[in-house]
């Protein structure tokens, strides 16, 4: 089988959201490649958390005695029970899938009502649910898939898509260059050259977090440019026009158009970067500032895993 399903993004391209039926009813979600567990808003939850939001009514089979509970980069967090339903996304049926219900979920989540709960797409090993882990969607259905792969096409201030189980070579210019993927952290973690240490590939992350030494270098060119320790990053003045920012990959290189790397106004004029510093997270975060800019294949076709880039 194969599918394709539309990523709309939120607000400043904060995070991109895609329908997803669980027992029959729709719920948006943040398809999230750096986390692994499905989890829904649900109506376990007091009602004033979960107000503005589709929850979950149970409508599966309880795993009793299941629990699961996250944490965000971001601190944001949410932990509940665990049941079994159909999900389908873009076509695409896992029949017996772990669906995580909430019983409770920290304010930022309350307080994003487009965002109903994420898809995680990492590698299962890091799924939170106890005493037994739960496979991602991903996991339950790529064997029944054409191939077994998903890829990522965000779209700067527009809708994209995710593919599943197939390739849109019109979605992207050029080849695709493919990396190894190294899956001992349960992250899409890969290298790229000219940056130091380790990256993910995380469509739930929204920025491009790299070291300081490439940080500054990137902001050195931007005259209005500025460490904001107040706003936690580079600032600068939101009508300054920006460089492009390009890095290789394998044997490709991908470049993020200087218009991306705005990512946000904080306050009046001044707008806050999509590049900043990935110092104190313990690897680089290729988020949707660059993700947006590429067509991203993440495929276990082969025996082990690789990521695959392109010019979107
Ligand atoms: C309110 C809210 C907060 C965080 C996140 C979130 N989702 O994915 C991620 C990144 C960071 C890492 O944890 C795994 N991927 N962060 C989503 C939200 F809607």
């Amino acid at each position: 089988s194969t599918g394709s399903v539309s990523a709309s993004p939120e607000s400043y391209d904060e995070s991109y959201l895609i329908p997803v039926s669980i027992g029959g009813t729709t719920f948006h979600l943040d398809l999230d490649t750096g986390s692994s567990d499905l989890w829904v808003f649900s109506t376990q939850q007091p009602a004033s958390q979960r107000s503005g939001h589709t929850a979950y009514k149970q409508t599966g089979t309880k795993k009793s005695g299941y629990t699961w509970n996250i944490s965000y980069g971001d601190g944001s967090g949410a932990k509940g029970d665990v049941y079994v339903d159909k999900v389908v996304v873009g076509g695409v049926t896992a029949t017996s899938q772990a669906v995580e219900a909430a019983t409770s979920v920290s304010s930022s989540f309350t307080s994003d009502t487009d965002n109903d709960g994420l898809i995680g797409a990492a590698f299962s090993s890091i799924n939170t649910v106890s005493p037994q882990q739960q496979l991602t969607f991903f996991d339950n259905v790529k064997n029944s898939l054409s191939q077994k792969l998903f890829a990522a096409r965000l779209r700067y201030h527009t809708a994209g898509t995710y593919d599943y189980g197939y390739i849109d070579s019109s979605k992207y210019s050029g080849s695709i260059h493919y990396v190894p993927v190294n899956t001992a952290n349960g992250f899409w973690e890969f290298t790229a050259s000219g940056v130091s240490g380790s990256s993910i590939a995380d469509t739930g992350t929204t920025l491009l977090y790299i070291p300081d030494s490439n940080v500054d270098a990137y902001y050195a060119n931007v005259d209005s440019a500025s460490y904001d320790s107040s706003q936690g990053g580079y600032t600068f003045d939101c009508d300054e026009s920006l460089p492009d920012w390009t890095v290789t990959i394998g044997s490709g290189s991908i470049t993020v158009p200087g218009e991306y790397i705005n990512f946000a106004p904080v306050s009046g004029n001044t707008c806050f970067g999509g590049i900043q510093s990935s110092d104190g997270i313990g690897f680089n975060i290729f988020g949707d500032i660059f993700l947006k800019a590429t067509y991203t294949v993440f495929d276990q076709t082969q025996s082990s895993p690789r990521l695959g880039f392109a010019q979107g």
